[in-house]
Parts: C-alpha cells; sequence; structure tokens
C-alpha cells in the first residue's frame, strides 16, 4: 500500500473497519453513514451521533473472525447485583422520571436515546438529588458519567429557577449577573477528571445534559493555551469540567474561584488519590477556598476502590453513602478475557498474529481491521510499536503524554473514525474513555496494577456490547498473576494452569509494586466493597447485597450467562488455548505455556520475511 509517513495520515481509502456484510465498504468518514440513534421514547430531536466505525454487529463480526461465539450480543437484560451501604440511603429509582429529574434534564436525556437508567444511575440518581454524599463503584462502561451528570445538572437547574423566582423572574440562571470580565469565574459544580482526553469527553457529555437550561458548561485543562480557557471562562460558567494542573494554576492566578462550589464530583476516583495527584487534590479541595465537606456535596466514581483509597477518600466525605454495582472491583462480564504467556522477543510476532487472524481479507485486496488498543508501559515502546506496524502494513496511531494535545486529539479522532483502526497506547488512554465499539483491547505490556488492567480492558465491552482482551504475560507479570486469576476466575473465563502455578508462588513486593503507589498490584485487595464494612457487611445495607437489577432495559428476569459459550478455538495457529468465554469458570490445562508462531501466513498485507 501506499502508505503515507504517519498512520494519522493515512491516506483515504486504503484500509476499512469490520463491516456487518464483511464487504469492504471504506468511505470517507464524512460520507460514512452513521449508527441508527435509538428509539426516543419523548418527543424530542435527538442529539446528531458523531459518525463512527463499526456498529454493534461489527464487532461481533471481529469476535467470530477470533472464534468467539455470540460476540455481536446486545444486551437488553442484564442481572446485575447491587450493594448498598450507609445510613439511610433513599431508595433506587425504577426510571429517569421517577429520579424526579427537571423536566429540561429529562428532555436531554431523551434526546440522548436513552430509554432507561443503567443499574448505577437507577442507585445514584436519587441519592444525590437528596442531598447525600456518595462514593460509587460500578463496572467500566456502565454509565457512570451520566449518573453522576444528571442529577448534578437537575441539581442546578431547580436551584436557579429557585434563585430567578425569588428574584421575581428576570434575567438567566443562578448568579450570571455576578460574572464579569475580569472577575474570577465561580462554577457551582466542579467535575474532576486525571486525562485531558476524558476531561474533554465529560464536558461533552455535560453539555448534551445542560442542553436548552441556560447552564453554561466549560473545560479547562492542560496542554492547550490557557487564555482561550480562560475568556471562555469569563463569559460565566455553572459546571467546570478540568483536570486538576490546570484548575490549580487557574486558581492560583486568581481565575478562577471554587468559593461557590455546591457539587464536587471525581471521576477515576481512586487514580485521583493515588499518590501522583493527591497532592494537587488536597490543595484543591482543601486549601483554595472550597466549601467543607459538610456544606458542598461530592461523590466519587470509579470501577475500582482499593480500601486504602476508600479510607483516604472518606476524608473528603461526609456520611456518604456507597454503593457497587456489578461484581466487586470485577471486569465486566462482557468482555471475553484471554492470557497467553510469551517472552518479550515473541511479543512483536504474536501481536502480528492476532492482527491477521482478526483482519478480514475482501476480493479487492483490501482488509478490514476492528478498532483494536494495544497497551504499553512506555510512551518509547508506543512510538516505536506504533512505527513497526505501520510498517507491517497495519494502519496504526499512538497516544501518550510525550505527544502534543493538538497530536493526542488527532489521534484519538483517527482511531475513533477507523482511519486507524489501531491505537497503540500508555495508560494515558486507559481510564474512562468512550470510545464506541472497540472490539479487542490487547495488553501487549501487562500494567503493574489488577486495577489498571481493569481500567483498560474496559475500554472494550461498553454499554451492553461484547468485547474480547487478549493478555501478554510474560515472567515479570508474576506480581499480578494472583489478581489477574483471581478476577479472570470470577468473570468466568477459561484460566490456564501456568497462571495458577504463577499466582501461587510468593510475590516480593508487596502491595506497592514499585514503591509508587498505593495500589494494589497482584492481590485481592482491588474490589469495590465498602471498606466501612470490611468483613462484616451487615449494618445499614439498603439492599442486604443482592438486590438484582435490570440493566439497559426495564421489566425483568432475562439473566445473563457470559460471553461466548463453548469452547471456541482462539489461537488457531497453533491451537495451544482454548477462549471459551462463558459458562462457568473452567481450568484449561495449557500444554507447553509457550507460543510458538504459526508465521509466515502468507498474506498479502505482512511482509512476513520483514520481522525484527
Ligand atoms: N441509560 C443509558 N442507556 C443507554 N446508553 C447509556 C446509558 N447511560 C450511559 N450510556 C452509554 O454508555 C456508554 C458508557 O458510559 P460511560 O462512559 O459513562 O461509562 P463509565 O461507567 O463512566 O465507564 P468507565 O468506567 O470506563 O469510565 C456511553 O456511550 C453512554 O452514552
Amino acid at each position: 500500500m501506499a502508505a503515507s509517513t504517519w498512520g494519522d495520515d493515512l491516506a483515504e481509502g486504503e484500509w476499512t473497519t469490520v463491516t456487518r456484510s464483511g464487504r469492504p465498504t471504506y468511505s470517507s468518514p464524512a460520507r460514512r453513514s452513521t449508527n441508527p440513534t435509538p428509539a426516543a421514547p419523548r418527543r424530542v430531536a435527538a442529539f446528531p451521533k458523531p459518525a463512527a466505525a463499526p456498529t454493534v454487529g461489527e464487532v461481533g463480526e471481529v469476535l467470530a473472525g477470533l472464534g468467539i461465539e455470540g460476540g455481536s450480543r446486545r444486551l437488553d437484560k442484564y442481572d446485575i447485583p447491587v450493594e448498598v451501604s450507609g445510613e439511610a440511603a433513599p431508595a433506587p429509582a425504577v426510571g429517569f422520571e421517577e429520579a424526579g429529574l427537571a423536566e429540561p434534564v429529562l428532555r436531554n436525556v431523551a434526546r440522548c436515546g436513552y430509554e432507561s437508567p443503567t443499574p448505577v444511575q437507577r442507585y445514584s440518581m436519587p441519592i444525590v438529588l437528596a442531598g447525600r454524599d456518595l462514593m460509587a463503584c460500578a463496572q467500566t462502561g456502565s454509565g457512570k458519567t451520566a449518573a453522576f451528570c444528571l442529577p448534578v445538572v437537575s441539581g442546578l437547574v431547580v436551584a436557579s429557577d429557585a434563585a430567578s423566582g425569588a428574584r421575581g423572574g428576570g434575567a438567566g440562571r443562578g448568579d450570571r449577573e455576578a460574572y464579569g470580565y475580569g472577575r474570577a469565574a465561580t462554577p457551582r459544580a466542579l467535575v474532576l477528571a486525571p486525562t485531558r482526553e476524558l476531561a474533554a469527553q465529560i464536558y461533552e457529555e455535560a453539555k448534551k445534559f445542560s442542553h436548552l437550561t441556560g447552564l453554561r458548561v466549560k473545560v479547562a485543562y492542560g496542554g492547550t493555551p490557557m487564555y482561550q480557557q480562560l475568556r471562555d471562562l469569563e463569559k460565566g460558567v455553572d459546571v467546570l469540567v478540568a483536570t486538576p494542573g490546570r484548575l490549580v494554576d487557574m486558581v492560583e492566578r486568581a481565575k478562577v474561584s471554587l468559593e461557590a462550589i455546591k457539587y464536587l464530583v471525581m471521576d477515576e476516583a481512586d487514580r485521583m488519590l493515588d499518590m501522583g495527584f493527591e497532592p494537587q487534590i488536597r490543595k484543591i479541595v482543601d486549601g483554595m477556598g472550597m466549601p467543607r465537606k459538610s456544606v458542598r456535596q461530592t461523590m466519587l466514581f470509579s470501577a475500582t476502590f482499593p480500601p486504602q483509597i476508600q479510607r483516604l477518600a472518606s476524608d473528603f466525605l461526609s456520611k456518604y453513602i456507597f454503593i457497587t454495582v456489578g461484581r466487586v472491583g470485577s471486569s465486566t462480564d462482557l468482555i471475553t478475557q484471554k492470557v497467553e504467556f510469551l517472552s518479550d522477543g515473541e511479543k512483536r510476532i504474536y501481536l502480528l498474529d492476532l492482527l491477521q487472524k482478526q483482519s478480514v481479507g475482501s476480493s479487492d485486496g483490501k482488509l478490514q481491521q476492528p478498532l483494536t488498543l494495544v497497551f504499553v508501559e512506555t510512551k518509547r515502546e508506543a512510538d516505536s510499536l506504533r512505527y513497526w506496524l505501520y510498517n507491517k502494513g497495519f494502519p496504526a496511531t499512538a497516544i501518550h503524554g510525550d505527544r502534543t494535545q493538538e497530536e493526542r486529539e488527532s489521534a484519538l479522532r483517527s482511531f475513533k473514525s477507523g482511519l486507524t483502526p489501531i491505537m497503540v497506547a500508555t495508560d494515558v488512554a486507559s481510564r474512562g474513555l468512550d470510545v464506541p465499539n472497540v472490539g479487542h483491547v490487547i495488553n501487549y505490556d501487562l500494567p503493574k496494577s489488577i486495577e489498571d488492567y481493569v481500567h483498560r480492558i474496559g475500554r472494550t465491552g461498553r454499554a451492553g456490547n461484547a468485547g474480547c482482551a487478549t493478555a501478554f504475560f510474560t515472567e515479570s507479570n508474576q506480581p499480578i498473576a494472583k489478581g489477574l486469576l483471581e478476577l479472570m476466575t470470577e468473570a468466568k473465563q477459561s484460566v490456564p494452569d501456568w497462571l495458577e502455578e504463577y499466582a501461587a508462588r510468593p510475590c516480593y513486593g508487596g502491595s506497592s509494586y514499585g514503591g509508587r503507589s498505593r495500589r494494589s498490584s497482584g492481590g485481592s485487595s482491588f474490589g469495590g466493597r465498602d471498606y466501612r464494612s470490611a468483613g462484616d457487611y451487615s449494618g445499614n445495607s439498603y439492599s442486604g447485597g443482592g438486590d438484582r437489577s435490570s440493566y439497559y432495559g426495564g421489566g425483568g428476569g432475562n439473566s445473563y450467562s457470559g460471553v461466548g459459550g463453548g469452547g471456541n478455538s482462539y489461537s488457531g495457529g497453533g491451537g495451544r488455548s482454548s477462549y471459551s468465554g462463558g459458562g462457568g469458570s473452567s481450568r484449561s490445562s495449557a500444554p507447553p505455556p509457550r507460543y510458538y508462531p504459526s508465521y509466515p501466513m502468507g498474506t498479502s498485507n505482512i511482509n512476513a520475511s520483514g520481522w525484527d
């Protein structure tokens, strides 16, 4: 192919992403049709959907290509356990209307095409609307953003209406009149997120939920000139979404005041309170004029909440309610997980093998590739692997902290659109990013902590869709073996014998692997059970730890039994590993836990003789 210098600049029309028909249907992103919008229950115009690469059904084809059955299953109902602890927790809402959201917010929910709330939304909305603090642990892709945005936006709308009523109607929302050029912006809600891309994503969601409410939603993150963001803030802000570093900078320059904060939300809260961010977070919450915890309302959300982080987080909360949705700190059942034992030297060849197997060839020589995220440990490796893949004929882009913000955004756009369906990433892309229809997450380098693994694989299998994740395990990953074994067993995945052996070995290095993190590495403490009830889960429980909540759909009783269901062989070449997915935890007895490459493959797109 006539490759351009970089994956991001890939010439149009050369590659395509997987289509339902299996035929190559590549066209420029501008011409590509958008996914059908689900029927809105209320009569309002739906928000336009951005052009996205493959559809849900198409991801199913990817899984089928990898030998996994049932991948395209769209779940309408999902039986999921919910646990609630804390004093006098409000009952969950059945639907958005029953939750008590303000009318304009309900219209925006309908515009988004959301028919019924997900479990984390059902439980969170009444808690937040009742003015309670909340720590919520819910699986990746389960709708946490709306779970905090909707009640916060609704609360602000109601407060603004009350204030404007007290003033005798009149102008606008809230204390808009108090703003002016040169004055510090005084948001009433602050949402903190650990990465710029996640802040930008939450901002877009919050804007949708605030549409036609009169609320002003603004965003502030680093890597872009501050003056533009400041000019925007000077026009007034009700909801500010920010990364901690840029926010501290703005407050120190007296451009933003935190004195009017009524709602404080930390998304990916366990990451935010990990060693790297904690000092900044403490400064923002305790040292920059924000109202104290009994005055403001504080909400912490994540898919993982190690007990030691919960303990730390409880400093910021007042008489809070804790909810866990889904199995404790686990990955979702929607993701079929597989782990391969490799040496470092085998990784690249194996990766090519995987990518090749999931490529679907077509009559005119074009290849189709599902959206695939490849996680590596270092920025250098991200660049190096991306070049290498590109030279092997795979359109890849990369995202990591050494790229400029413009490059990062361009990489993400290129990935989302399917122009470069492979994205090599460091952990900067592991949390929160919601890219529809990512079919495969490959942990080329496993992370040091099991929480990071949970978040990484959570980039697929989102919002009721299926996905798959493959991990490359090397000798040096032994510290994570125990956590991985527990996680995979709990998610009813096929676990190779060798992983059990590694998990049983004594692990030196303890729970602060590398000495840089409070997070757990290999142990079982990654979960989300309320640390206040450790060992004795009896007190103040709303549901008694077993309410089963329907997911993405009203009514009930359908229970989801796991992805796949039947011993499909994943690997093809060599036939060493079974990728059976659902149907109960199984132990596959793996012959020698080594990878024997099935190359050369004689494919049209890979220069099989040119591996390095
Ligand atoms: N009630 C709903 N009905 C249908 N789709 C929904 C609903 N709520 C959220 N979604 C969609 O589900 C997807 C995942 O939501 P979101 O990004 O909030 O997940 P998350 O729980 O924050 O995931 P992560 O832990 O990875 O950050 C989004 O595309 C969102 O639009």
